[in-house]
């Protein structure tokens, strides 16, 4: 199986739809998000905070050289700028999951624990300035994608259960 990779913006759900298309696959699932916090033994926000973004991009440089090498059969779900990796396409199919910045706002709030995941993501704080990060990014994850999902008033469950056909049909 080729890897997949998930990219989208930031709250868009890609970590809740990667772990229901584990349900419903033979795919395991791993996030870069997660992989860098784990090398580097601190959160995305001190990373962000102590070494600075430059920092955390090389570091998502270091993890997408590693996974075109040696990862195969896996969902990559990927933080919201992995998408800038030059070997992305290396890794596996693109599939974007995709929304309206508005709904993806409005989900994360509906969410108990919002606030913590509005903090945890540094771009995420400045609500104004993350809706031009959203703006600017769309036209190019869209040129990216090999599959498109719309994810807006859809379940997890859904989605994943869409992206698997997809990527079936895709081949
Ligand atoms: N299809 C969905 N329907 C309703 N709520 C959803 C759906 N997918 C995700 N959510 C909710 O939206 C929020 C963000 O989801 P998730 O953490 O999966 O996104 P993400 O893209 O992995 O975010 P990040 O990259 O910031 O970690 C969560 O509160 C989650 O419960
Ligand atoms: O959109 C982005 O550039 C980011 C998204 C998050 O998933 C993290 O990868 C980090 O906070 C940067």
């Amino acid at each position: 199986m080729k890897n997949i990779v998930l990219i989208g913006f930031m709250g868009v759900g890609k970590g809740s739809i990667a772990r229901e298309v584990v349900k419903y696959s033979d795919y395991i699932a791993i996030d870069t998000d997660d992989l860098i916090e784990s090398m580097e033994n601190k959160k995305i926000k001190k990373i962000f905070e102590e070494n600075g973004e430059d920092y955390f991009r090389k570091l998502e440089k270091h993890v997408a050289k590693w996974l075109e090498k040696s990862v195969h059969d896996t969902l990559v779900s990927t933080g919201g700028g992995f998408y800038k990796r030059e070997n992305l396409q290396k890794i596996g199919t693109i599939v974007l999951l995709d929304s309206p910045f508005d709904a993806i706002i409005k989900r994360i709030k509906k969410h108990p624990n919002a606030a913590r995941k509005l903090k945890k993501r540094p771009l995420l704080n400045d609500l104004k300035e993350a809706k031009k990060l959203y703006e600017e990014r769309r036209p190019q994850y869209l040129k990216l994608a090999e599959i498109v999902i719309d994810v807006t008033d859809k379940s997890a469950q859904e989605c994943a259960k869409e992206l698997l056909k997809k990527v079936k049909k895709y081949g």
